[in-house]
């Protein structure tokens, strides 16, 4: 159930349930926890529709225009880890599958990698050769920009494997990070920008 009124503000719901954790994971850093924003029942609905909903704008009518039927998207990718939790929920409500982009070293078969820094140190993200098809349509979801880092490297091993990036969305931006300045030309959608 959740604890807050159903026509509060989704940006002030998600302030509201968020928790700053400081000197999280290293010092320095305030950790913005989504946990029980997740755990709320209304928050996580509005969350859910939220991400997909630039998606289901435009693209939508190009979908109809070029013969696809569905959301402005074939598939929904989600980062490692938080980002599952959201991907995979978008995708289910969407009716479209839902593919992982990974930590290095997680995924059994063929893939690319992609490096790069974030706010507390520096990662790899891979991705399936065969997880996304030439002009496939993706929505790419992740719980924090921040950086804009993790982003990035989701987003250049999508378009590696010919993949169209229609929609980029989470549910906090971090704007002293600068995030959204390293993610474009593509425009990140934020539930929630502090
Ligand atoms: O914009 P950036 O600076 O790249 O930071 C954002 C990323 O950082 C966090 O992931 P993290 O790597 O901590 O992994 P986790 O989800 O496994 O905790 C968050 O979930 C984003 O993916
Ligand atoms: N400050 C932060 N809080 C939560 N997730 C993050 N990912 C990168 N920076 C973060």
């Amino acid at each position: 159930m959740s604890t807050l009124p159903a026509h509060e503000p989704l940006d002030a719901l998600i302030a509201g349930l968020a928790v700053d954790v400081p000197d999280f994971p290293t010092p320095g850093v305030v950790f913005r926890d989504l946990t029980p924003v997740f755990a709320d029942a209304a928050a996580f609905r509005r969350m859910v529709d939220g991400l997909a909903a630039p998606a289901l704008s435009d693209p939508r009518a190009a979908a109809v225009a070029d013969g696809r039927a569905g959301p402005g998207f074939d598939v929904v990718a989600g980062v490692e880890a938080r980002g599952f939790l959201l991907a995979a929920a978008v995708a289910l409500d969407a009716g479209t599958g839902v593919v992982p982009i990974r930590k290095a070293g997680k995924l059994p078969r063929e893939a690319i990698a992609a490096g790069y820094e974030l706010e507390y140190g520096t990662a790899a993200l891979e991705l399936h050769t065969d997880a996304i098809h030439p002009g496939q349509r993706v929505l790419l979801v992740d719980d924090v920009l921040a950086t804009g880092g993790t982003l990035g490297a989701a987003i250049s091993l999508i378009e590696q494997l010919g993949g169209v990036v229609t929609a980029v969305s989470v549910v906090i931006e971090l704007t002293a990070l600068g995030g959204r300045q390293r993610v474009a030309p593509h425009t990140v959608h934020a539930l929630w920008t502090t």
